[in-house]
């Protein structure tokens, strides 16, 4: 078996004296696919972002490929494609200005940059500001600027968000692809369907912890075909519904 890619260790937050999350565990294979589960308020973009290393755990570890960003931040950040949930676009940039800049940041040649335009559909807006664009179009320029330079993680928060039925199942299809050319993953999600077309496992949060999951294979022994929301809801003893 190969050593796991990323390696979360009791790691927690805590700001200003609130503990936003504690006790996160995750050990996740290479060449894998992530679901981080939960409702408003669950944790999930806070672990994403300890992952990612934009915020720090104020207690635990975190190795991404044994590295820690604290302790070599240029070699840690080089594993990483990271969507965020929200960003405010620069007003007048269009998409292929947008991702050239990101792509001479990261030294990813302009030829990469039609690429992801092609692989996210934007090739023909390419010319065109993105903050006129839909919430679908904003979350396919985030995706594709995430996939730039082909990171080992992909992190993606609520990546769906917005997308069209079309959409959906092209990012499904996209991230199929991802994993098979042996990029691993892990993205947060309400929309539990998603979680279960796309990932190989799943983790449950509430309230900043934990409360369940296991690989798709084991829930669907466990709970059926569809077995996300049979099993979600006994993970919080059946006191919410997603
Ligand atoms: N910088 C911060 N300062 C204070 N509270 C914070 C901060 N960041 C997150 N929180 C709080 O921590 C909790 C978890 O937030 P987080 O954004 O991680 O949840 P989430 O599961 O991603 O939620 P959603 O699905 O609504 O996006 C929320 O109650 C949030 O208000």
């Amino acid at each position: 078996m190969a050593d796991p890619l990323v390696r979360v260790m009791d790691a927690g937050k805590v700001i200003k004296k609130q503990t936003i999350v504690e006790h996160i565990n995750l050990s996740i294979d290479p060449s894998s696919i992530v679901g981080l589960c939960g409702g408003n308020g669950a944790g999930k973009s806070t672990i994403l972002r300890m992952i990612a290393g934009i915020i720090q755990p104020t207690s635990g570890e975190i190795y991404v490929n044994h590295l820690q960003w604290k302790k070599d931040r240029k070699r840690f950040a080089e594993h990483i494609g990271y969507m965020p949930d929200d960003y405010h676009f620069p007003q007048g940039l269009t998409a292929h200005e947008l991702l050239s800049f990101w792509a001479a940041l990261r030294r990813v040649p302009e030829v990469r940059v039609r690429e992801v335009l092609r692989i996210v559909g934007l090739e023909e807006k390419r010319n065109i500001a993105v903050s006129t664009f839909s919430k679908g179009m904003r979350q396919r320029v985030l995706f594709a600027q995430a996939i730039l330079a082909k990171p080992p993680l992909l992190i993606m928060d609520e990546p769906t968000n917005g997308l069209d039925p079309y959409w959906m199942n092209e990012f499904v299809k996209l991230l199929r692809n991802i994993k098979h050319e042996g990029h691993t993953v892990i993205f947060s999600t309400h929309q539990l369907e998603i979680a279960e077309e796309i990932a190989d496992s799943v983790v449950f949060l509430n309230a900043g912890r934990s409360c369940g999951g296991g690989t798709l294979e084991q829930l669907r022994q466990n709970y059926g075909q569809y077995p996300l929301h049979a099993a979600f809801q006994q993970s919080l003893g059946f006191k919410a519904i997603l």
